[in-house]
C-alpha cells in the first residue's frame, strides 16, 4: 500500500494514560494520528476509576484514622463522624477537574479523536463502532493498542447469583455497607480495605496466597498484615474460596477452606478485588495477526512491538506491571518505535524495568523499587540485605509509627544498591530517594554520605545503607 492510501500514520486505540502518551509523542514528531476511544466518559482508568479517586477517598480515611488515634497524641477529639456524602462529593469534584483536563488534551486538535470501539479488520485497517451510531473504517500505517484492562471475576459458586461490589462501586458509593468481605489481597483489595476500615466499617480480607501482596517480599507483606490487623481488620491468608451463600440472618456468607478445614465469614457485602484482565475482547487481534497470551494480553517485547510488525501496544493490555508511569513510558516507546518502523530505520527503543517501582497507599504505605529479595534469590545474586525499623527511629517515633521498616538490597561485592523497599509512614514518598540513588547506580556508602536533615523520616535510609557499606 502506498503512503497516500493510509488515513493516518498512527492509530491509537484507547485514550487512557498509555494511549495519550503514545499519541502526544507521535504528533510532537509531526505524525498524523487518530485516537479512538469507546468509553462513555473520557479520562482513562487512572483518572476515572483508579489511582486518583482511590487516593482521594484514602486521604479522607487517613484523616479519620488520625482522629481515631488522637488520644495517642493527647488530643480529645470525641466521636468524629464520617460524612460519606461529602467524602464522595470531594472525590467527584477532584475527578471532574482531572478528567476535564485530560478531555481538553484529547480534544485540542493535535490529533483526531474518534469516539467509538475499534476492531481490526486486518493489520492496517480498523472498523470503529461509533458511539453516536454508525461505523467508520480507518486505515493506519501503524497502530498502538492501549485498551487497558477490565475487572476479573472468577467463577465462584453463588457469587454472581448473590451479587458483589467492585472497586468501581466503592469509589462512588455514598451508602456503604457496614460490613464487607474483601476477596483478594493485592493492591486494590488492600487499599479499599484500608479505606473502609478507617472510616469505621467491619472488614475481613480473604487472600488465596499464604501472604498478602503476592510477588512481594514476604517480610513486607507480613508487616503490613500485622499493622492492618492491629486495627479492627481481620485478614485470612492461605485460603481457597469454595462458595458464596445467603446466611439465615440475610447476610452474605463466604465459605472457604483454610488448613484443610472449612471456614466461613459473613457480612453485608462482598467486594471482589481478585485482579484485572487485559481488554482485548472484540478487538480482532487474530485478524491483525496480533498474538495474545493466556490471560488475553498482547504479547510484546521490550520494544513494545507485537507479533504484527506494524502494531505496538502499551499499558495494562500488554504489561505485567499495571502501573501508570510504566504505561506512560511504554506508550512513549511504542510511539517512538512505530515511527522508527515507518521511517524504516527500525532503530527501536527498549523498556528497562531495572527501576520498576510499586506503591500501595494503605496505612502504613508499602513501596518497592528495583530488585526484591525474592528476585535476588531467584537470580542467584550475591547480595547483602539490611533493614531498619521505624519504631527505633526518632522522627518516626515522634510521628507515632509503631509498624514498619525500610530495607535495602546491595550487591555483596560492589555495594551498589540493587533494590529498596519500605512499609511505613509516607512509604510511597520515601522510596523516591532510593529511586534517585539507583538511577545514578549509587553504592550504599554513597547514599549514607549524602546529607540528611535531622529529624526527618528520610534519614532512616542511612542506617541500612551504612550497614551494607560496612559489611
Ligand atoms: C482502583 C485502582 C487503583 C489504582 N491505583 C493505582 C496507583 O495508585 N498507581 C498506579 O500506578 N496505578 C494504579 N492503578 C492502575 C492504573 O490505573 C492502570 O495501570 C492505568 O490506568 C492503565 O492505563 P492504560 O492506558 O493502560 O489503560 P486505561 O486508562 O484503562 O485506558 C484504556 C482506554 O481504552 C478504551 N478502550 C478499550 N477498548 C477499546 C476499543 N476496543 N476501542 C476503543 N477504545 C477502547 C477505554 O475506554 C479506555 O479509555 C489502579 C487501578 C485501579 C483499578
Ligand atoms: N497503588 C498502586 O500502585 C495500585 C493500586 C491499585 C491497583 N494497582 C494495579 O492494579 C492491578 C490490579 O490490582 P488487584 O489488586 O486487583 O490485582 P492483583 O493481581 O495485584 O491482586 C489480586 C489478588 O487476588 C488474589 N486472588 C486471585 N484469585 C483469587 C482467588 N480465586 N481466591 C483468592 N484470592 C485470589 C491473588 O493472589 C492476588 O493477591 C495491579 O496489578 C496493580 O498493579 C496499583
Amino acid at each position: 500500500m502506498s503512503d497516500r492510501e493510509y488515513d493516518f500514520d498512527m492509530a491509537v486505540i484507547g485514550g487512557g494514560s498509555g494511549g495519550y502518551a503514545a499519541a502526544r509523542t507521535a504528533v510532537a514528531e509531526g505524525k498524523k494520528v487518530v485516537v479512538i476511544d469507546g468509553a462513555e466518559e473520557l479520562g482513562g482508568l487512572c483518572i476515572l476509576r483508579g489511582c486518583m479517586p482511590s487516593k482521594a477517598l484514602i486521604q479522607s480515611a487517613n484523616h479519620q484514622l488520625t482522629l481515631r488515634e488522637g488520644d495517642k497524641f493527647g488530643l480529645e477529639v470525641g466521636n468524629s463522624r464520617v460524612n460519606t456524602r461529602k467524602v464522595i462529593e470531594r472525590k467527584r469534584f477532584l475527578i471532574d477537574d482531572f478528567a476535564g483536563y485530560r478531555k481538553g488534551q484529547l480534544e485540542d486538535g493535535r490529533f483526531e479523536l474518534v469516539r467509538g470501539y475499534a476492531a481490526f479488520v486486518d493489520a492496517e485497517t480498523l472498523d470503529v463502532r461509533l458511539r453516536d451510531g454508525g461505523e467508520r473504517r480507518l486505515r493506519a500505517r501503524t497502530t498502538v493498542i492501549a485498551t487497558g484492562s477490565s475487572i476479573f471475576v472468577p467463577e465462584v459458586p453463588g457469587l454472581s447469583e448473590l451479587g458483589y461490589l467492585t472497586s468501581d462501586d466503592i469509589l462512588d458509593m455514598v451508602d456503604l455497607p457496614e460490613s464487607v468481605i474483601v476477596l483478594g489481597g493485592g493492591a486494590i483489595a488492600l487499599e479499599m480495605a484500608h479505606y473502609l476500615e478507617a472510616i469505621g466499617k467491619e472488614v475481613t480480607v480473604i487472600q488465596r496466597s499464604a501472604h498478602l501482596l503476592t510477588g512481594m517480599d514476604h517480610d513486607l507483606a507480613d508487616e503490613l498484615e500485622a499493622a492492618l490487623t492491629s486495627r479492627t481488620m481481620r485478614i485470612e491468608c492461605g485460603t481457597q474460596l469454595e462458595r458464596v451463600e445467603r446466611s439465615d440472618g440475610g447476610l452474605k456468607r463466604v465459605v472457604y477452606t483454610k488448613d484443610g478445614a472449612e471456614c466461613s465469614v459473613e457480612a453485608q457485602e462482598i467486594l471482589v478485588a481478585l485482579g484485572r484482565k487485559p481488554a482485548t475482547q472484540g478487538l480482532g487481534a487474530a485478524e491483525a495477526g496480533v498474538e495474545l497470551n493466556a490471560r488475553g494480553g498482547v504479547v510484546v517485547g521490550l520494544d513494545m512491538q507485537s507479533s504484527a510488525e506494524n502494531i505496538f501496544a502499551c499499558g495494562d493490555v500488554a504489561s505485567s506491571y499495571e502501573i501508570v508511569h510504566i504505561a506512560i513510558e511504554q506508550g512513549e516507546k511504542a510511539a517512538a518505535n512505530a515511527m522508527a518502523y515507518i521511517d524504516g530505520s527500525n532503530d527501536f527503543q527498549q523498556m528497562d524495568y531495572r527501576l520498576k517501582l510499586y506503591g500501595i497507599f494503605t496505612e502504613p504505605q508499602v513501596a518497592a523499587v528495583g530488585m526484591s529479595e525474592i528476585e535476588a534469590k531467584e537470580l542467584g545474586r550475591d547480595v547483602i540485605v539490611e533493614t531498619y525499623p521505624f519504631n527505633d527511629h526518632g522522627k518516626s517515633m515522634i510521628a507515632g509509627a509503631e509498624h514498619g521498616f525500610v530495607k535495602l538490597i546491595g550487591d555483596a561485592q560492589t555495594k551498589e544498591i540493587l533494590g529498596g523497599s519500605v512499609v511505613g509512614p509516607e512509604g510511597c514518598e520515601l522510596i523516591h530517594e532510593i529511586v534517585v540513588a539507583m538511577s545514578f547506580r549509587a553504592t550504599a556508602g554513597q547514599l549514607a554520605q549524602i546529607p540528611h536533615y535531622h529529624p526527618t523520616l528520610s534519614e532512616i535510609w542511612t542506617y541500612p545503607a551504612e550497614d551494607i557499606a560496612d559489611a
